[in-house]
């Protein structure tokens, strides 16, 4: 579980992030969603530590997080998988290169202990037959179950994803939610997703927080959303004529 209790942030004197209370749950997909430019991102930086926070404080389990040295910080990060937008794939590295690559950097696994692994990551996502192909060489929805593989491969505790979905097909898009959804109960894994999409909001939303202008505006499930006359959220999630009729509006 991760805690976030009254986080200001601020850049050049301009709040970004005001008062932000939230608790994201172990086993469970939280999805942080809001406008662009909301403070998404800048959110999951502070809770990364990528951002120092201006006040408030960031609990990952029991442990303080937000005042840790960076030795101290660099062993949590060690529990944290992270997926990127785009994927984030060293392109001069095969698939099995990829998916090593944590377990090289952070591990003193032997080669062949470290193979298994890379093959349970890969199997688990199922890509099968391509640890020496090239990311040039797979379609986008592999590279992300590559992307994926690799970050799990560390038996992570806690898993971030950027815009997971950008990129994708709507299919495709669908397939790499539930993967997520489906290792974040496996492996019982504090996943937190920042996304802009409303279709991974109704599939894969355990728990949503919905910032608006900086702030923490609205929380609750997929199913909540549609009961909620919250006006900003209605506005948001709603914004498609699809989706109004959806809700009924
Ligand atoms: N390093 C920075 N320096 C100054 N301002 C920043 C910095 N990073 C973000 N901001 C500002 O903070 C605000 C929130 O940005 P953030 O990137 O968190 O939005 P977002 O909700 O993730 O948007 P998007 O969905 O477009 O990625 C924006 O006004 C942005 O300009």
């Amino acid at each position: 579980m991760i805690t976030v209790k009254n986080l200001n942030k601020s850049f050049d004197g301009r709040l970004v992030l005001e008062g932000i209370n939230a608790t994201f749950e172990k086993g469970k997909t939280n999805l942080i969603i809001g406008q662009s430019g909301s403070g998404k991102t800048v959110l999951l930086k502070c809770i990364v530590g990528l951002h120092e926070v201006d006040s408030g404080e960031i609990y990952y389990n029991d442990t303080r997080f937000d005042n840790l040295n960076f030795r101290d910080k660099k062993k949590i990060r060690q529990t944290i998988g992270m997926l990127f937008q785009g994927s984030a794939l060293f392109d001069s590295a095969t698939v099995e290169e990829n998916v090593m690559f944590p377990l090289d950097m952070f591990t003193t696994m032997s080669h062949e202990e470290k193979l298994d692994r890379v093959n349970f990551c890969l199997n688990r996502v199922n890509i099968i037959n391509s640890n020496h192909l090239y990311p040039a060489e797979i379609s986008g929805g592999m590279k992300k179950r590559v992307a994926i593989a690799r970050a799990i491969a560390l038996n992570p505790e806690f898993l971030f994803c950027d815009e997971p979905n950008s990129g994708l097909d709507p299919k495709t898009a669908v397939v790499i939610d539930q993967l997520i959804k489906e290792i974040t109960e496996e492996f019982n894994i504090t996943t937190i997703i920042n996304t802009h999409d409303m279709n991974s909001v109704m599939g894969i939303g355990d728990k949503v927080i919905f910032i608006h202008n900086g702030k923490k505006w609205w929380e609750g499930s997929k199913e909540n959303i549609l009961d909620s006359d919250n006006k900003e959220l209605n506005d948001f999630v709603f914004s498609t004529e699809l989706t109004r009729k959806i809700k009924g509006l």
